[in-house]
Protein backbone atom coordinates (compact mmCIF):
# COMPACT_ATOMS: atom_id res chain seq x y z
CA UNK A 1 0.00 0.00 0.00
CA UNK A 2 2.93 2.43 0.58
CA UNK A 3 4.13 1.67 -2.64
CA UNK A 4 0.27 2.76 -4.06
CA UNK A 5 0.14 6.02 -1.91
CA UNK A 6 3.57 6.76 -3.18
CA UNK A 7 2.16 6.94 -6.68
CA UNK A 8 -0.56 8.52 -5.07
CA UNK A 9 1.76 11.45 -4.32
CA UNK A 10 2.87 12.10 -7.49
CA UNK A 11 -0.37 14.08 -8.14
CA UNK A 12 -0.17 16.67 -5.59
CA UNK A 13 -1.95 19.45 -7.16
CA UNK A 14 -4.90 17.07 -8.22
CA UNK A 15 -5.42 15.95 -4.40
CA UNK A 16 -4.91 19.13 -3.09
CA UNK A 17 -7.74 20.27 -5.64
CA UNK A 18 -9.73 17.34 -4.87
CA UNK A 19 -9.71 17.86 -0.96
CA UNK A 20 -10.37 21.49 -1.25
CA UNK A 21 -13.48 21.40 -3.84
CA UNK A 22 -14.81 18.13 -1.85
CA UNK A 23 -14.01 20.90 1.83
CA UNK A 24 -16.01 23.56 -0.30
CA UNK A 25 -18.50 21.65 -1.72
CA UNK A 26 -19.76 20.05 1.71
CA UNK A 27 -19.30 23.97 3.32
CA UNK A 28 -21.58 24.87 0.70
CA UNK A 29 -24.31 22.46 0.74
CA UNK A 30 -24.10 22.84 4.79
CA UNK A 31 -24.05 26.27 4.33
CA UNK A 32 -27.45 26.21 1.90
CA UNK A 33 -29.41 23.93 4.31
CA UNK A 34 -28.36 26.04 7.35
CA UNK A 35 -29.61 29.15 5.28
CA UNK A 36 -32.92 27.69 4.06
CA UNK A 37 -33.55 27.10 7.30
CA UNK A 38 -32.94 30.08 9.06
CA UNK A 39 -34.77 31.84 6.22
CA UNK A 40 -38.51 29.80 6.94
CA UNK A 41 -37.86 30.13 10.76
CA UNK A 42 -37.18 33.94 10.17
CA UNK A 43 -40.02 34.87 7.79
CA UNK A 44 -42.31 33.47 9.72
CA UNK A 45 -41.48 36.37 12.51
CA UNK A 46 -42.15 39.12 9.41
CA UNK A 47 -37.92 40.31 9.20
CA UNK A 48 -37.41 43.67 7.45
CA UNK A 49 -37.29 43.20 3.78
CA UNK A 50 -33.06 43.67 3.58
CA UNK A 51 -32.91 40.83 6.07
CA UNK A 52 -34.67 38.67 3.32
CA UNK A 53 -32.97 39.68 0.45
CA UNK A 54 -29.64 38.89 2.22
CA UNK A 55 -30.94 35.62 3.28
CA UNK A 56 -32.51 34.90 -0.60
CA UNK A 57 -28.79 36.15 -2.09
CA UNK A 58 -26.76 34.07 -0.03
CA UNK A 59 -29.33 30.99 -0.76
CA UNK A 60 -28.25 31.20 -4.95
CA UNK A 61 -24.63 31.99 -3.63
CA UNK A 62 -23.74 29.11 -1.14
CA UNK A 63 -26.17 26.79 -4.48
CA UNK A 64 -23.58 27.97 -7.13
CA UNK A 65 -20.53 27.50 -4.65
CA UNK A 66 -22.23 24.26 -3.88
CA UNK A 67 -22.31 23.07 -7.39
CA UNK A 68 -19.57 24.81 -8.88
CA UNK A 69 -17.28 23.13 -6.00
CA UNK A 70 -19.00 19.95 -6.34
CA UNK A 71 -18.15 19.74 -10.27
CA UNK A 72 -14.01 20.83 -9.52
CA UNK A 73 -14.43 17.93 -6.59
CA UNK A 74 -15.16 15.10 -8.87
CA UNK A 75 -13.16 16.73 -11.94
CA UNK A 76 -10.09 16.77 -10.01
CA UNK A 77 -10.92 13.41 -7.92
CA UNK A 78 -11.18 11.42 -11.43
CA UNK A 79 -8.40 13.00 -13.16
CA UNK A 80 -6.44 12.74 -10.30
CA UNK A 81 -7.64 8.95 -9.99
CA UNK A 82 -7.20 8.07 -13.63
CA UNK A 83 -3.59 9.63 -13.67
CA UNK A 84 -2.17 7.26 -10.95
CA UNK A 85 -3.70 4.21 -12.27
CA UNK A 86 -1.75 5.13 -15.67
CA UNK A 87 1.04 5.10 -13.16
CA UNK A 88 0.59 2.24 -11.30
CA UNK A 89 -0.36 0.49 -14.65
CA UNK A 90 2.94 1.80 -16.11
CA UNK A 91 4.81 1.05 -12.80
CA UNK A 92 3.83 -2.61 -12.61
CA UNK A 93 4.57 -3.25 -15.90
CA UNK A 94 7.71 -2.07 -15.55
CA UNK A 95 8.59 -4.07 -12.49
CA UNK A 96 7.05 -7.04 -13.88
CA UNK A 97 8.91 -7.20 -17.26
CA UNK A 98 12.09 -8.37 -16.05
CA UNK A 99 10.39 -11.18 -14.43
CA UNK A 100 8.19 -11.96 -17.47
CA UNK A 101 10.56 -14.98 -18.94
CA UNK A 102 10.90 -16.88 -15.44
CA UNK A 103 6.85 -15.66 -13.87
CA UNK A 104 4.50 -17.43 -16.01
CA UNK A 105 6.13 -20.49 -14.46
CA UNK A 106 4.85 -19.45 -10.94
CA UNK A 107 1.77 -17.88 -11.66
CA UNK A 108 -1.58 -18.98 -14.05
CA UNK A 109 -1.85 -16.99 -16.75
CA UNK A 110 -5.45 -16.20 -16.08
CA UNK A 111 -4.48 -15.83 -12.26
CA UNK A 112 -2.14 -13.08 -13.85
CA UNK A 113 -4.74 -11.43 -16.00
CA UNK A 114 -6.89 -10.95 -13.06
CA UNK A 115 -4.47 -9.49 -11.27
CA UNK A 116 -3.07 -7.05 -14.08
CA UNK A 117 -6.39 -6.59 -15.17
CA UNK A 118 -8.73 -6.43 -12.31
CA UNK A 119 -6.51 -5.59 -9.40
CA UNK A 120 -5.22 -2.52 -11.07
CA UNK A 121 -8.69 -1.32 -11.50
CA UNK A 122 -9.94 -2.15 -8.13
CA UNK A 123 -7.34 0.55 -7.02
CA UNK A 124 -9.01 3.53 -8.80
CA UNK A 125 -11.17 2.98 -5.34
CA UNK A 126 -8.30 3.84 -3.46
CA UNK A 127 -7.73 7.54 -3.75
CA UNK A 128 -11.98 8.32 -4.79
CA UNK A 129 -13.69 6.23 -1.92
CA UNK A 130 -10.70 5.47 0.66
CA UNK A 131 -7.66 8.34 0.53
CA UNK A 132 -9.60 11.46 0.66
CA UNK A 133 -13.29 11.40 2.01
CA UNK A 134 -12.05 10.99 5.13
CA UNK A 135 -10.26 14.24 5.23
CA UNK A 136 -13.01 15.82 3.55
CA UNK A 137 -15.37 14.35 5.63
CA UNK A 138 -13.52 15.70 9.12
CA UNK A 139 -12.63 19.10 7.66
CA UNK A 140 -16.07 19.55 7.28
CA UNK A 141 -17.75 18.23 10.69
CA UNK A 142 -14.65 20.12 12.41
CA UNK A 143 -15.82 23.08 10.49
CA UNK A 144 -19.82 22.87 10.73
CA UNK A 145 -18.87 21.78 14.79
CA UNK A 146 -17.79 25.29 15.09
CA UNK A 147 -20.32 26.98 13.28
CA UNK A 148 -22.84 24.92 15.63
CA UNK A 149 -21.07 25.10 18.76
CA UNK A 150 -22.01 28.97 18.29
CA UNK A 151 -25.04 28.70 18.79
CA UNK A 152 -25.38 25.61 20.60
CA UNK A 153 -22.80 23.33 22.68
CA UNK A 154 -25.45 20.73 23.52
CA UNK A 155 -26.22 20.36 19.62
CA UNK A 156 -22.51 20.60 18.87
CA UNK A 157 -21.62 17.35 20.96
CA UNK A 158 -24.74 15.80 19.86
CA UNK A 159 -23.44 15.98 16.12
CA UNK A 160 -19.32 14.83 17.52
CA UNK A 161 -21.18 11.68 18.75
CA UNK A 162 -22.89 11.39 15.17
CA UNK A 163 -19.63 11.76 13.45
CA UNK A 164 -17.87 9.30 15.90
CA UNK A 165 -20.67 6.87 15.07
CA UNK A 166 -20.83 7.32 11.69
CA UNK A 167 -17.79 8.24 10.23
CA UNK A 168 -15.85 5.64 12.62
CA UNK A 169 -17.59 3.05 14.45
CA UNK A 170 -19.36 1.67 11.99
CA UNK A 171 -17.05 1.90 9.25
CA UNK A 172 -14.23 0.03 11.56
CA UNK A 173 -17.04 -2.39 12.74
CA UNK A 174 -17.33 -3.10 9.12
CA UNK A 175 -14.12 -3.19 8.49
CA UNK A 176 -13.21 -6.41 10.59
CA UNK A 177 -16.28 -8.23 8.86
CA UNK A 178 -15.34 -7.62 5.53
CA UNK A 179 -11.81 -8.55 5.54
CA UNK A 180 -11.90 -12.39 5.02
CA UNK A 181 -14.95 -11.50 2.52
CA UNK A 182 -13.26 -9.59 0.35
CA UNK A 183 -10.07 -11.93 -0.38
CA UNK A 184 -12.51 -14.62 -1.07
CA UNK A 185 -14.00 -12.27 -3.89
CA UNK A 186 -10.36 -11.82 -5.17
CA UNK A 187 -9.78 -15.29 -5.34
CA UNK A 188 -13.02 -16.36 -6.82
CA UNK A 189 -11.97 -14.03 -9.87
CA UNK A 190 -8.82 -15.03 -10.29
CA UNK A 191 -10.18 -18.89 -10.24
CA UNK A 192 -12.80 -18.04 -12.93
CA UNK A 193 -10.01 -16.26 -14.74
CA UNK A 194 -7.70 -19.19 -14.93
CA UNK A 195 -10.66 -21.39 -15.63
CA UNK A 196 -11.76 -19.26 -18.20
CA UNK A 197 -8.09 -18.95 -19.94
CA UNK A 198 -7.88 -22.99 -19.42
CA UNK A 199 -11.08 -23.66 -21.39
CA UNK A 200 -9.91 -21.73 -24.20
CA UNK A 201 -6.48 -22.96 -24.41
CA UNK A 202 -7.00 -26.34 -23.89
CA UNK A 203 -10.90 -26.25 -25.83
CA UNK A 204 -9.42 -28.82 -28.50
CA UNK A 205 -7.79 -31.52 -26.41
CA UNK A 206 -11.13 -31.30 -23.88
CA UNK A 207 -13.23 -31.71 -26.95
CA UNK A 208 -10.90 -34.84 -28.12
CA UNK A 209 -11.12 -36.30 -24.68
CA UNK A 210 -14.28 -35.88 -24.41
CA UNK A 211 -13.73 -34.06 -21.13
CA UNK A 212 -15.48 -30.40 -22.60
CA UNK A 213 -18.69 -31.05 -20.21
CA UNK A 214 -16.94 -31.58 -17.09
CA UNK A 215 -14.42 -28.44 -17.89
CA UNK A 216 -17.70 -26.45 -18.67
CA UNK A 217 -19.33 -27.30 -15.45
CA UNK A 218 -16.34 -26.26 -13.58
CA UNK A 219 -16.07 -23.12 -15.03
CA UNK A 220 -20.13 -22.56 -14.75
CA UNK A 221 -19.85 -23.70 -10.81
CA UNK A 222 -16.25 -20.97 -10.10
CA UNK A 223 -18.40 -18.86 -11.76
CA UNK A 224 -21.17 -19.31 -9.71
CA UNK A 225 -18.85 -18.85 -6.74
CA UNK A 226 -17.75 -15.47 -8.03
CA UNK A 227 -20.87 -14.04 -8.61
CA UNK A 228 -22.05 -15.26 -5.14
CA UNK A 229 -19.23 -13.94 -3.41
CA UNK A 230 -19.87 -10.58 -5.59
CA UNK A 231 -23.76 -10.43 -4.58
CA UNK A 232 -22.77 -10.95 -0.83
CA UNK A 233 -20.27 -8.30 -0.97
CA UNK A 234 -22.75 -5.62 -2.21
CA UNK A 235 -25.61 -6.54 0.41
CA UNK A 236 -22.85 -5.93 3.11
CA UNK A 237 -21.98 -2.46 1.42
CA UNK A 238 -25.50 -1.97 1.51
CA UNK A 239 -26.17 -2.89 4.61
CA UNK A 240 -23.71 -0.38 6.05
CA UNK A 241 -24.65 2.58 4.00
CA UNK A 242 -28.22 1.86 5.32
CA UNK A 243 -27.07 1.45 9.16
CA UNK A 244 -24.90 4.89 8.37
CA UNK A 245 -27.91 6.54 7.08
CA UNK A 246 -30.23 5.22 9.89
CA UNK A 247 -28.06 6.71 12.46
CA UNK A 248 -27.45 10.20 10.77
CA UNK A 249 -31.60 10.48 10.43
CA UNK A 250 -31.84 9.39 14.13
CA UNK A 251 -28.96 12.38 14.96
CA UNK A 252 -31.04 14.94 13.22
CA UNK A 253 -33.98 13.97 15.32
CA UNK A 254 -32.09 13.82 18.69
CA UNK A 255 -30.45 17.65 17.58
CA UNK A 256 -34.17 18.12 16.64
CA UNK A 257 -35.93 16.85 20.00
CA UNK A 258 -32.63 18.79 22.23
CA UNK A 259 -32.77 21.99 20.12
CA UNK A 260 -36.53 21.94 20.85
CA UNK A 261 -35.97 21.38 24.49
CA UNK A 262 -33.23 24.00 24.99
CA UNK A 263 -35.58 26.66 23.08
CA UNK A 264 -38.38 25.83 25.63
CA UNK A 265 -35.86 26.10 28.41
CA UNK A 266 -35.17 29.21 26.98
CA UNK A 267 -31.30 28.67 26.56
CA UNK A 268 -31.31 28.79 22.69
CA UNK A 269 -33.25 31.33 20.28
CA UNK A 270 -36.24 29.31 18.48
CA UNK A 271 -34.99 30.87 14.94
CA UNK A 272 -32.27 28.77 14.97
CA UNK A 273 -33.74 25.46 15.62
CA UNK A 274 -34.62 24.50 12.04
CA UNK A 275 -31.48 25.81 10.81
CA UNK A 276 -29.66 23.51 13.15
CA UNK A 277 -31.59 20.39 11.85
CA UNK A 278 -30.89 21.51 8.78
CA UNK A 279 -27.44 21.40 9.13
CA UNK A 280 -27.60 17.96 11.06
CA UNK A 281 -29.16 16.46 7.90
CA UNK A 282 -26.90 18.26 5.45
CA UNK A 283 -23.64 17.36 7.26
CA UNK A 284 -24.08 13.88 7.64
CA UNK A 285 -24.20 13.37 4.03
CA UNK A 286 -20.38 13.33 4.17
CA UNK A 287 -20.53 10.82 6.30
CA UNK A 288 -22.27 8.48 3.63
CA UNK A 289 -19.04 7.90 1.79
CA UNK A 290 -17.37 6.63 4.95
CA UNK A 291 -19.78 3.80 4.76
CA UNK A 292 -18.07 2.29 1.82
CA UNK A 293 -15.12 2.84 2.79
CA UNK A 294 -14.19 -0.14 4.99
CA UNK A 295 -15.02 -2.55 1.86
CA UNK A 296 -12.50 -0.40 -0.52
CA UNK A 297 -10.09 -0.07 1.29
CA UNK A 298 -9.92 -3.39 2.47
CA UNK A 299 -10.62 -4.30 -1.63
CA UNK A 300 -7.46 -1.48 -2.41
CA UNK A 301 -5.27 -2.69 0.47
CA UNK A 302 -6.10 -6.89 -0.86
CA UNK A 303 -5.63 -5.41 -4.60
CA UNK A 304 -2.01 -3.69 -3.77
CA UNK A 305 -0.97 -6.92 -1.61
CA UNK A 306 -1.65 -9.37 -4.95
CA UNK A 307 0.17 -7.02 -7.30
CA UNK A 308 2.65 -6.79 -4.53
CA UNK A 309 2.75 -10.63 -4.12
CA UNK A 310 3.59 -11.03 -8.42
CA UNK A 311 6.68 -8.30 -7.99
CA UNK A 312 8.28 -9.46 -5.01
CA UNK A 313 7.89 -13.21 -6.14
CA UNK A 314 11.69 -14.34 -4.99
CA UNK A 315 11.85 -17.60 -7.46
CA UNK A 316 11.29 -15.25 -10.17
CA UNK A 317 13.62 -12.80 -9.53
CA UNK A 318 17.77 -13.24 -10.67
CA UNK A 319 20.52 -12.73 -8.03
CA UNK A 320 21.08 -8.60 -8.18
CA UNK A 321 23.04 -8.53 -11.15
CA UNK A 322 26.82 -7.04 -10.03
CA UNK A 323 28.20 -3.88 -11.26
CA UNK A 324 26.86 -3.72 -14.98
CA UNK A 325 29.52 -3.87 -18.07
CA UNK A 326 29.38 -3.26 -21.83
CA UNK A 327 29.09 -5.88 -24.29
CA UNK A 328 32.29 -5.52 -26.83
CA UNK A 329 31.65 -4.96 -30.33
CA UNK A 330 32.01 -7.94 -32.62
CA UNK A 331 31.44 -11.93 -33.01
CA UNK A 332 30.80 -12.72 -29.41
CA UNK A 333 32.65 -16.35 -27.59
CA UNK A 334 30.21 -17.94 -25.25
CA UNK A 335 31.86 -19.95 -22.72
CA UNK A 336 30.42 -22.24 -19.95
CA UNK A 337 33.05 -22.05 -16.73
CA UNK A 338 32.09 -24.70 -14.45
CA UNK A 339 28.12 -23.99 -14.75
CA UNK A 340 26.04 -25.51 -12.87
CA UNK A 341 22.18 -24.55 -12.50
CA UNK A 342 18.94 -25.79 -11.17
CA UNK A 343 15.65 -24.05 -11.92
CA UNK A 344 13.97 -22.09 -8.75
CA UNK A 345 12.00 -24.74 -6.54
CA UNK A 346 13.27 -27.84 -7.84
CA UNK A 347 15.92 -29.95 -6.08
CA UNK A 348 16.80 -31.71 -9.50
CA UNK A 349 20.65 -30.11 -11.01
CA UNK A 350 19.50 -29.67 -14.74
CA UNK A 351 23.06 -28.44 -15.92
CA UNK A 352 25.76 -30.09 -13.76
CA UNK A 353 29.49 -28.27 -13.96
CA UNK A 354 29.84 -27.22 -17.41
CA UNK A 355 32.95 -26.42 -19.43
CA UNK A 356 32.56 -25.52 -22.78
CA UNK A 357 34.37 -22.94 -25.05
CA UNK A 358 32.47 -21.91 -28.65
CA UNK A 359 35.17 -19.81 -30.86
CA UNK A 360 34.05 -16.51 -32.40
CA UNK A 361 31.56 -17.26 -35.41
CA UNK A 362 31.73 -20.81 -34.99
CA UNK A 363 28.59 -23.06 -35.83
CA UNK A 364 28.06 -25.42 -32.41
CA UNK A 365 25.59 -28.64 -32.72
CA UNK A 366 24.50 -29.15 -29.20
CA UNK A 367 22.77 -32.91 -29.01
CA UNK A 368 21.47 -35.15 -26.64
CA UNK A 369 18.24 -36.85 -24.98
CA UNK A 370 15.45 -35.11 -24.63
CA UNK A 371 15.58 -33.60 -21.02
CA UNK A 372 19.19 -33.42 -21.23
CA UNK A 373 19.50 -29.43 -20.22
CA UNK A 374 20.14 -28.34 -23.73
CA UNK A 375 17.31 -25.48 -23.99
CA UNK A 376 18.54 -24.46 -20.46
CA UNK A 377 22.01 -23.75 -21.89
CA UNK A 378 20.24 -21.42 -23.81
CA UNK A 379 18.29 -19.69 -21.40
CA UNK A 380 21.52 -19.39 -19.47
CA UNK A 381 23.30 -17.85 -22.52
CA UNK A 382 20.24 -15.57 -23.24
CA UNK A 383 20.49 -14.32 -18.74
CA UNK A 384 16.97 -15.29 -18.73
CA UNK A 385 18.73 -17.48 -15.50
CA UNK A 386 22.04 -17.04 -14.15
CA UNK A 387 24.19 -20.20 -12.89
CA UNK A 388 24.13 -20.70 -9.41
CA UNK A 389 27.92 -22.42 -9.47
CA UNK A 390 30.46 -21.57 -12.32
CA UNK A 391 29.53 -18.91 -14.88
CA UNK A 392 28.38 -18.54 -18.33
CA UNK A 393 30.41 -15.83 -20.32
CA UNK A 394 29.77 -13.51 -23.87
CA UNK A 395 33.03 -12.29 -24.79
CA UNK A 396 34.44 -12.94 -21.51
CA UNK A 397 31.82 -11.48 -19.51
CA UNK A 398 29.75 -12.80 -16.82
CA UNK A 399 26.23 -12.46 -17.65
CA UNK A 400 26.40 -11.86 -14.27
CA UNK A 401 27.49 -8.11 -15.34
CA UNK A 402 25.47 -7.72 -18.53
CA UNK A 403 21.76 -6.49 -18.59
CA UNK A 404 19.21 -8.87 -20.67
CA UNK A 405 18.47 -6.29 -23.19
CA UNK A 406 22.39 -5.66 -24.35
CA UNK A 407 22.52 -9.67 -24.86
CA UNK A 408 18.87 -10.30 -27.13
CA UNK A 409 20.08 -6.67 -28.97
CA UNK A 410 23.17 -8.73 -30.95
CA UNK A 411 21.30 -12.02 -30.57
CA UNK A 412 18.43 -14.01 -32.82
CA UNK A 413 17.15 -16.64 -30.73
CA UNK A 414 14.50 -18.86 -32.11
CA UNK A 415 12.97 -20.23 -29.01
CA UNK A 416 10.78 -23.37 -28.98
CA UNK A 417 7.74 -21.94 -28.63
CA UNK A 418 7.65 -19.03 -30.53
CA UNK A 419 4.89 -16.34 -30.45
CA UNK A 420 3.06 -14.68 -33.55
CA UNK A 421 0.30 -11.99 -32.97
CA UNK A 422 -2.84 -11.82 -34.47
CA UNK A 423 -2.86 -9.70 -37.12
CA UNK A 424 -0.73 -10.08 -40.86
CA UNK A 425 1.58 -11.81 -41.84
CA UNK A 426 4.40 -8.74 -42.21
CA UNK A 427 2.86 -7.02 -38.84
CA UNK A 428 4.14 -10.42 -37.31
CA UNK A 429 7.46 -9.91 -39.28
CA UNK A 430 7.78 -6.51 -38.48
CA UNK A 431 8.59 -7.16 -34.93
CA UNK A 432 12.28 -8.17 -35.46
CA UNK A 433 13.13 -5.07 -37.31
CA UNK A 434 10.32 -2.13 -37.85
CA UNK A 435 12.46 -0.67 -40.61
CA UNK A 436 12.10 -3.88 -42.71
CA UNK A 437 10.67 -2.83 -46.43
CA UNK A 438 7.93 -5.32 -48.24
CA UNK A 439 11.00 -6.63 -50.49
CA UNK A 440 13.25 -7.82 -47.64
CA UNK A 441 10.27 -9.16 -45.51
CA UNK A 442 9.02 -11.10 -49.02
CA UNK A 443 12.76 -12.12 -49.60
CA UNK A 444 13.03 -13.66 -46.24
CA UNK A 445 9.42 -15.34 -46.89
CA UNK A 446 11.14 -17.03 -50.04
CA UNK A 447 14.20 -18.16 -48.65
CA UNK A 448 12.56 -19.82 -46.09
CA UNK A 449 10.18 -21.61 -48.48
CA UNK A 450 7.29 -19.57 -47.89
CA UNK A 451 7.48 -17.48 -50.72
CA UNK A 452 2.90 -18.41 -51.11
CA UNK A 453 2.41 -16.29 -48.16
CA UNK A 454 1.28 -13.14 -48.71
CA UNK A 455 2.65 -10.21 -46.76
CA UNK A 456 -1.12 -9.11 -46.04
CA UNK A 457 -2.47 -12.66 -45.07
CA UNK A 458 -3.80 -12.87 -41.93
CA UNK A 459 -2.39 -15.09 -38.61
CA UNK A 460 -4.70 -15.92 -36.34
CA UNK A 461 -4.04 -15.91 -32.38
CA UNK A 462 -0.66 -17.49 -32.04
CA UNK A 463 -0.88 -18.63 -35.61
CA UNK A 464 -2.46 -21.35 -35.83
CA UNK A 465 -3.97 -20.89 -39.24
CA UNK A 466 -0.57 -22.35 -40.58
CA UNK A 467 1.16 -25.50 -40.05
CA UNK A 468 3.84 -26.00 -37.62
CA UNK A 469 6.45 -26.15 -39.74
CA UNK A 470 5.27 -23.26 -41.68
CA UNK A 471 5.18 -21.72 -38.20
CA UNK A 472 8.49 -22.74 -37.61
CA UNK A 473 9.75 -21.23 -41.09
CA UNK A 474 7.71 -17.80 -40.10
CA UNK A 475 9.74 -18.03 -36.93
CA UNK A 476 13.14 -18.22 -39.02
CA UNK A 477 11.96 -15.62 -41.82
CA UNK A 478 11.71 -13.30 -39.25
CA UNK A 479 15.00 -13.68 -37.72
CA UNK A 480 16.23 -13.19 -40.95
CA UNK A 481 15.58 -9.57 -41.30
CA UNK A 482 17.70 -8.91 -38.54
CA UNK A 483 21.36 -8.46 -38.00
CA UNK A 484 22.38 -10.58 -35.04
CA UNK A 485 26.22 -11.69 -34.23
CA UNK A 486 24.71 -14.22 -32.17
CA UNK A 487 22.26 -17.08 -33.30
CA UNK A 488 20.73 -19.03 -30.78
CA UNK A 489 18.42 -22.13 -32.32
CA UNK A 490 16.85 -24.08 -30.17
CA UNK A 491 15.28 -27.13 -32.63
CA UNK A 492 14.05 -24.60 -35.46
CA UNK A 493 12.79 -27.15 -37.62
CA UNK A 494 11.76 -30.01 -35.80
CA UNK A 495 8.09 -30.07 -37.66
CA UNK A 496 9.84 -29.38 -40.87
CA UNK A 497 9.89 -32.36 -43.79
CA UNK A 498 13.90 -33.11 -44.66
CA UNK A 499 14.09 -31.89 -47.98
CA UNK A 500 12.78 -28.78 -47.08
CA UNK A 501 14.90 -28.78 -43.79
CA UNK A 502 18.03 -28.97 -45.92
CA UNK A 503 17.05 -25.93 -48.09
CA UNK A 504 16.35 -23.57 -45.22
CA UNK A 505 18.88 -24.49 -42.46
CA UNK A 506 21.56 -23.81 -45.91
CA UNK A 507 20.13 -20.32 -45.66
CA UNK A 508 20.55 -19.77 -42.14
CA UNK A 509 24.10 -21.25 -42.53
CA UNK A 510 24.38 -18.75 -45.22
CA UNK A 511 22.83 -16.17 -43.31
CA UNK A 512 24.92 -16.28 -40.09
CA UNK A 513 28.09 -17.30 -42.28
CA UNK A 514 30.99 -15.77 -39.85
CA UNK A 515 28.47 -15.11 -37.21
CA UNK A 516 28.06 -17.56 -33.48
CA UNK A 517 25.42 -19.94 -34.48
CA UNK A 518 24.46 -22.72 -32.08
CA UNK A 519 21.92 -24.88 -32.76
CA UNK A 520 20.09 -27.51 -30.29
CA UNK A 521 18.73 -30.34 -32.29
CA UNK A 522 17.85 -33.91 -31.47
CA UNK A 523 18.07 -34.86 -35.19
CA UNK A 524 21.53 -36.28 -35.69
CA UNK A 525 21.92 -35.49 -39.67
CA UNK A 526 23.61 -32.62 -41.04
CA UNK A 527 25.68 -32.15 -38.53
CA UNK A 528 28.97 -32.92 -40.71
CA UNK A 529 29.63 -29.57 -41.59
CA UNK A 530 29.37 -28.11 -37.57
CA UNK A 531 32.57 -26.90 -35.81
CA UNK A 532 31.82 -28.64 -33.37
CA UNK A 533 28.98 -31.37 -31.25
CA UNK A 534 28.25 -30.95 -27.79
CA UNK A 535 26.62 -34.14 -26.71
CA UNK A 536 24.65 -33.65 -23.66
CA UNK A 537 24.07 -36.59 -21.16
CA UNK A 538 21.63 -35.90 -18.02
CA UNK A 539 23.19 -32.21 -17.78
CA UNK A 540 26.72 -32.93 -18.49
CA UNK A 541 28.69 -32.96 -20.89
CA UNK A 542 29.25 -36.76 -22.41
CA UNK A 543 32.10 -35.60 -25.18
CA UNK A 544 32.65 -32.72 -27.72
CA UNK A 545 34.34 -32.80 -31.04
CA UNK A 546 33.44 -32.74 -34.58
CA UNK A 547 31.53 -35.24 -36.32
CA UNK A 548 34.34 -37.05 -37.96
CA UNK A 549 36.31 -37.00 -34.56
CA UNK A 550 33.44 -38.19 -32.97
CA UNK A 551 32.50 -41.12 -35.20
CA UNK A 552 36.09 -42.10 -34.95
CA UNK A 553 35.92 -41.91 -31.21
CA UNK A 554 32.82 -44.63 -30.94
CA UNK A 555 31.32 -43.02 -28.09
CA UNK A 556 27.43 -41.55 -27.61
CA UNK A 557 27.64 -39.60 -30.29
CA UNK A 558 28.59 -42.54 -32.71
CA UNK A 559 26.32 -45.03 -30.73
CA UNK A 560 23.07 -42.38 -31.37
CA UNK A 561 24.24 -42.32 -35.00
CA UNK A 562 23.82 -46.24 -34.70
CA UNK A 563 20.61 -46.23 -33.53
CA UNK A 564 19.37 -43.50 -35.74
CA UNK A 565 20.57 -45.82 -38.60
CA UNK A 566 18.82 -48.89 -37.52
CA UNK A 567 15.54 -46.73 -36.83
CA UNK A 568 15.59 -45.33 -40.64
CA UNK A 569 16.30 -49.05 -41.71
CA UNK A 570 13.80 -50.40 -39.88
CA UNK A 571 10.70 -47.34 -40.77
N1 LIG B 1 10.98 -23.76 -16.25
C1 LIG B 1 11.32 -24.91 -15.71
N2 LIG B 1 11.11 -25.14 -14.41
C2 LIG B 1 11.49 -26.31 -13.85
N3 LIG B 1 12.08 -27.32 -14.52
C3 LIG B 1 12.31 -27.15 -15.84
C4 LIG B 1 11.93 -25.94 -16.50
N4 LIG B 1 12.29 -26.06 -17.80
C5 LIG B 1 12.85 -27.27 -17.94
N5 LIG B 1 12.87 -27.91 -16.76
C6 LIG B 1 13.44 -29.25 -16.51
O1 LIG B 1 14.81 -29.21 -16.81
C7 LIG B 1 15.23 -30.36 -17.50
C8 LIG B 1 16.00 -29.96 -18.77
O2 LIG B 1 15.09 -29.32 -19.63
P1 LIG B 1 15.52 -28.74 -21.04
O3 LIG B 1 14.33 -28.10 -21.64
O4 LIG B 1 16.74 -27.95 -20.90
O5 LIG B 1 15.87 -30.10 -21.80
P2 LIG B 1 16.15 -30.35 -23.34
O6 LIG B 1 17.40 -31.15 -23.41
O7 LIG B 1 16.11 -29.10 -24.12
O8 LIG B 1 14.90 -31.27 -23.70
P3 LIG B 1 14.09 -31.40 -25.09
O9 LIG B 1 15.04 -31.97 -26.08
O10 LIG B 1 13.01 -32.35 -24.75
O11 LIG B 1 13.62 -30.03 -25.46
C9 LIG B 1 13.99 -31.17 -17.79
O12 LIG B 1 14.00 -32.30 -16.96
C10 LIG B 1 12.84 -30.27 -17.44
O13 LIG B 1 11.84 -31.00 -16.77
Amino acid sequence: MKEITRLLLTEKRDIFLSVLFGFLAGMGAVALFANSGYLISRAAVAPPLAVLTVTIALLKLFSFTRALSRYGERYYSHRATFTMLSNIRSHFFQRLEPLAPRISHKFKSGDLLSRIVGDVESLQNYFLRVYYPPIVMITVFLATIAFTAYFSIPVAVILIAGVLVTGWLIPAWFQVRHRKISSEIRKARGEVSTEITEFLYGFQDLKLHQKLEEKEDALLASSRHYIEEQAGASHRRLASVSWNQSIAFTISWIVLAAGAYLTAEGQMEGVFLAMLVMVSLTVFENATPMAAYPSYAEESRQAAARLEEVMQDESSRLPEKKQLRALPQGTPEISFQGASFTYPEESRSVLKEINLTIAPGTKTAVVGGSGSGKSTMIQLILGIYLPEDGKVSISGISTEELEDKKIWEKTNAILQDQHFFFGTVRENLLISNDEANDAQMKNALARMNLAYLSLDTTLTEKGKNLSGGERQRLGLARSMLREAELWLLDEPTSSVDAATEAKVMNEIFTEAENKTLILVSHKLQGLEDMDQIVVMDHGSIAETGTFAELMEKRGVFYQMKQIEAELFAAG
